[in-house]
């Protein structure tokens, strides 16, 4: 659905964007994980047309080469793509129902079906009852259901997430997410989310890539990424306390059989003669899988025989900077 080839962007000489390759599947929820100032709106900018990149730079939306558009062709062209902020970016002055109409106004669609399809989106993101309310008479969440219906106004093939849930509350986020998969999963609508937080991605999507100052550091399915704990994801995650003895090596282990856990545990105590201290447990739920995490420490002198088990028994682990 997105083809991405050697795009780089700068600003003003400084270079945000650095030779970014990214393939997104059509229907696929993929997330963009990364730091502050990594690149994330830049990149969903780009997705959408707006932003000015380098000559060689190629972004194909539904095998529409958009930098090859006339000024006309890319307007055009971004009827394809709807766009949620953070900040939801509603019109104060306009009702829910106004705000939702405003795009299909623009483009001068039938006046009475309009009016219809706006309630329509209402409706599917359960804000009918609110439709003559202004934007300062709705909770966040309720803002955001408004935003996500207006994004949706003129069936784009695309929707473009930029932190959609940041300012709002756990339970109120999650039920935002729960709304973007029951929309991605009856409309296979492509879903392209930029997220600050693990938790996010882990719950609604399928893919993620991974940003590192403006280049792409991996992309994969949450499952793998997760479960391969790489050091550009262990470098976001909020990190444990872990306070290792004098003589204990630390380890991560990633179990993706939860019901594992008991034997490998058990062996690797073994190995270290009774002497292995469980420091911290997590465990990430994905859409289709759940993974366990253990950060562990063990005698020095043992290391090396609770590494060659681990390998032995194709368990990913990583190894502790003493
Ligand atoms: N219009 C602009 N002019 C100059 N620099 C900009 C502009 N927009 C973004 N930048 C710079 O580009 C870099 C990437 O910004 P971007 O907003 O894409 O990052 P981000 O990963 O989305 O960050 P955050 O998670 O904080 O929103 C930042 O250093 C930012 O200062």
């Amino acid at each position: 659905m997105i083809h991405i080839r050697n795009l780089s962007k700068s600003y003003s000489g400084n270079i945000i964007l650095h030779d970014i390759n990214l393939d997104i599947m059509q229907g696929e929820i993929h997330g963009l994980l990364g730091a502050s100032g990594a690149g994330k709106s830049t990149l969903l900018r780009c997705i959408n047309g707006i932003e000015q990149v380098s000559d060689k730079s190629r972004i194909r939306v539904d095998n529409t080469e958009i930098l090859s558009l006339s000024p006309a062709g890319l307007r055009a062209f971004r009827k394809n793509i709807g766009m949620i902020f953070q900040d939801f970016a509603l019109l104060q002055r306009k009702t829910a129902l106004e705000n939702v109409l405003l795009p299909m106004r623009c483009w001068r669609q039938a006046g009475a079906k309009m009016r219809a399809r706006a309630m329509h989106l209402l409706e599917c993101v359960g804000m009918e009852e609110k439709a003559g309310c202004r934007p300062a008479e709705l909770s966040g969440g309720q803002k955001q259901r408004v935003a996500i219906a207006r994004a949706l106004a003129l069936q784009p093939k695309v929707l473009l997430c930029d932190e959609a849930t940041s300012a709002l509350d756990p339970a109120t986020a999650k039920s935002i997410l729960d709304l973007l998969k029951s929309i991605n999963a009856q409309s296979g609508i492509t879903i392209v989310m930029v997220a600050h937080q693990m938790e996010v991605v882990k719950y609604a999507c399928d893919r993620l890539s991974v940003l590192e100052h403006g280049k792409l550091s991996l992309t994969d399915s949450v499952e793998n990424i997760f479960l391969r704990q790489p050091a550009a994801l262990a470098e976001l995650s909020a990190h444990a306390d872990i306070a290792l003895q004098a003589n204990e090596t630390g380890f991560i282990i990633t179990l993706a059989d939860i019901t594992q856990s008991a034997a490998v545990l058990c062996s690797l105590a073994k190995l270290a003669n009774g002497k292995l201290r469980i420091l911290f447990t997590r465990s990430d739920s994905c859409k289709t899988a759940t993974v366990v995490h253990y950060t562990m420490a063990a005698p020095q002198a043992d290391a090396m025989r609770i590494i060659t088990c681990l390998k032995e028994n194709n368990i990913r682990f990583q190894k502790l900077a003493a």
